[in-house]
């Protein structure tokens, strides 16, 4: 494939960002053995944000070439006291619920799940050279810095915090170098550790990213956050600034679980948590039924997404465009029901692979609804 396919397909949404578009194409255009990592903490249940968004682009990923790694941050969770802060028990849902939920997410959005490698942190930071790592990250970021980027866990700055957690954006940056990653792909909310990774690319003595003698800068990609479906915290929203800074609050968040569909979630449950979304009339910009629409029905284009409703509200409609889509609606030709019932019949539909699975194989979501979900 060549390289301008390659960096459409790598570009394309969710992607939100690449840091940067120019680096990706030099490490294409040299050669050099491509390595994708994205790294999940290991806590509540799966949502449409991370199983599709992250399914999305590993699906992507993989058209272009790229092998496709999950980490699995288990010792990172232990620290962000996950899961009751049991690492045993992190490491058991780890390697169950979580991967069979990511593979089955990643099916779902069109990429080959046994062609993703799954590999928990615990393997490689239990190696005595992973600290070496760490130590070198560390020795060039300011610790502010450091304590600027507890956001990447979660976490809001200025927070009293252990001491463990001030180690963990080093840990994060270090997982990029330590397993040779040269496409390093979060949500944007990760970025702050991205931007460290890029940083710090010239001065490592340990672990560099190297091919040929030319000490390499990863790439890091961010996709898409998916709005949550609870109604902002300010409302309206009057400008880009002011979404900017309400985002993190915006998102659906799995410690929200009323701003999330889960990729396991019954149709009943779908209808309702749809039928029960913020959706304002006309409102196409911070509206998350819209944005579900454009993330996950519109990914590509042209598709054919039709609304069916009954003749006297003016019969099936049939978009192809996500721009079509919103015109109507800002022009209150779409009604916010007619919109929320079509995606709702849009992710029973796509998600019915996923709840067949679970019901097929039980055990892994059951493990889950017996841990008290912390965090
Ligand atoms: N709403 C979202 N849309 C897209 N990606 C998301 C979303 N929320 C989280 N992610 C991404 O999924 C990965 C895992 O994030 P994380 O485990 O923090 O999810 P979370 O739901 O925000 O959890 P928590 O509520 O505990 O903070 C990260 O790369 C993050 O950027
Ligand atoms: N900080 C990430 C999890 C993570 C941990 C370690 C990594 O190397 C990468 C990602 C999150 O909260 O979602």
């Amino acid at each position: 494939m060549d390289i301008e396919k390659r960096m459409e397909l790598i570009g394309r949404k969710p992607t939100e960002e690449l840091l940067t578009a120019e680096n990706l194409r030099h490490l294409l255009e040299v050669g050099v053995p491509m390595q994708h990592y994205i790294g999940f903490e290991i806590s509540g249940y799966i949502h449409l944000g991370t199983g599709l968004m992250a399914g999305a682009k590993i699906a992507d990923l993989q058209k272009a070439g790229i092998k496709t790694r999950i980490f699995l941050a288990d010792w990172h969770s232990w620290i962000n006291d996950k899961l009751g802060g049991d690492l045993e028990v992190i490491q058991k849902v780890a390697l169950s619920y979580f991967k069979e939920g990511m593979k089955q997410s990643i099916k779902v959005m069109g990429g080959d799940p046994d062609k993703v490698e799954f590999v928990l942190a615990s393997e490689i930071l239990e190696k005595g050279d992973y600290w070496q790592t760490v130590i070198d990250i560390s020795k060039n970021v300011t610790l502010a810095r450091m304590m600027r980027s507890i956001t990447i866990m979660g976490r809001q700055m200025g927070e009293a915090i252990d001491f463990a957690k001030l180690i963990y954006p080093a840990m994060q940056v270090a997982d990029i170098y330590y397993q040779g990653v040269t496409i390093a792909h979060a949500g944007m909310d990760q970025r702050k550790a991205h931007v460290i990774a890029i940083e710090v690319a010239q001065k490592l003595k340990y672990h560099a990213l190297e091919w040929k003698g030319e000490k390499l800068k990863p790439v890091a990609l961010h996709h898409h956050l998916l709005l949550g479906l609870q109604e902002p915290p300010v409302w309206p929203i009057e400008s880009e600034e002011q979404f900017k800074e309400l985002k993190t609050q915006m998102k659906m968040s799995k410690s929200k679980p009323y701003s999330a569909v889960f990729i396991h979630d019954t149709p009943e449950e779908i209808k309702q948590k749809l039928r029960k979304a913020f959706c304002p009339a006309r409102e196409v910009r911070y509206n998350p039924v819209l944005d579900w629409a454009e993330y996950i029905i519109f990914r590509e284009e042209p598709t054919e997404f039709t609304i069916h409703r009954p003749a006297k509200f003016g019969g099936d409609v049939t978009y192809t465009t996500i721009e079509e889509l919103k015109r109507d609606f800002a022009e209150g030709k779409l009604h916010p029901l007619d919109l929320k019932n079509a995606v709702a019949e849009y992710l029973i539909e796509l998600l019915k692979p996923v709840r067949d699975y679970f019901e097929r194989n039980p055990e892994p979501l059951e493990l889950m609804r017996e841990i008290k979900i912390t965090r």
